[in-house]
């Protein structure tokens, strides 16, 4: 029977969790997303914080082929069976975010949001502010201003001071209308596609709403950073 307006099913919203990287900066043998946060692979607390804010939302989660196997047996091992979609990634982020759109029937899908499996401290707060926020835009990413000073540099070695109040640093989850984000990621992937609002807009989707980030939804990148991952998890309930 076609669809009609009273029998169109309801639109399934996505989370793509991009967890197909090496960890090269965090080193180690095995990448960060699968090392040990409060007591178990990171990307576990990950997917169960975003579960727990968005519970009807689906998980794709982005995987690199050598690691699948790994992940699986982690699940058993851990008892971990919240239900996901397994993606294999790609030479880049952007590559990972494109294969896992590739999986998905876009069409029956409303909303996509792109997350770092990298950045496990993700709140309710967060995500129903950038939902709040979307309205209508070609996308809503989180953004924090810069407290450090700032400078640019030049390939000669010099640099110079510029007014930090003009930039601002971006995290994840960022969240897009469906068929948007799989058109846009349709183009050439180019290197300076570093998140993916910046293939948004180079494909022309450049109605991009910020919402204020959180400064403890850090990317876990660096040695050290895990521990104070867990810290910020400590104090999420009162966060
Ligand atoms: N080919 C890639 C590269 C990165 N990622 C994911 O994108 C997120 C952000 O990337 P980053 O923190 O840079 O992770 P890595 O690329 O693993 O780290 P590094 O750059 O230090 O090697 C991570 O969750 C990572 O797993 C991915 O899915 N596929
Ligand atoms: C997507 C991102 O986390 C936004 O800040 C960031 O661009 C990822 O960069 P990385 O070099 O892949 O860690």
């Amino acid at each position: 029977m076609a669809a009609t307006a009273s029998t169109k099913q309801a639109e399934r919203n996505v989370h793509i969790i991009v967890a197909a990287g090496s960890g090269s900066r965090y080193g180690g043998n095995l990448p960060k997303q699968f090392c040990l946060l409060d007591g178990r692979p990171l990307l576990m607390t990950t997917l169960e914080r975003l579960h727990r804010h968005t519970p009807d939302w689906e998980l794709t989660v982005v995987l690199s082929r050598d690691m699948t196997g790994e992940w699986q047996d982690m699940c058993r091992e851990y008892g971990f069976s919240l239900p996901h979609s397994i993606v294999t990634g790609g030479p880049t982020r952007a590559h990972s975010v494109r294969n896992a759109i590739e999986s998905l029937a876009v069409e029956s899908c409303g909303l996509i949001s792109v997350h770092d499996a990298a950045r496990p401290v993700v709140s309710s707060s967060l995500i129903r502010n950038l939902l709040d926020g979307l309205n209508g835009a070609d996308g809503v990413i989180p953004a924090c201003q810069v407290t450090d000073s700032i400078r640019i540099t030049a390939p000669d070695g010099s640099s110079r001071a510029v007014d930090r109040k003009l930039y601002r640093s971006v995290q994840t989850p960022q969240i897009f209308p469906a068929a948007k984000l799989s058109e846009a990621y349709r183009q050439e992937l180019r290197p300076e596609f570093t998140d993916d609002a910046s293939v948004m807009e180079a494909a022309g989707f450049c109605n991009l709403r910020l919402t204020a980030g959180d400064p403890h939804n850090i990317k876990v990148t660096n040695p050290g950073d895990m521990a104070v991952a867990e810290l910020y998890l400590s104090l999420s309930d009162t966060l």
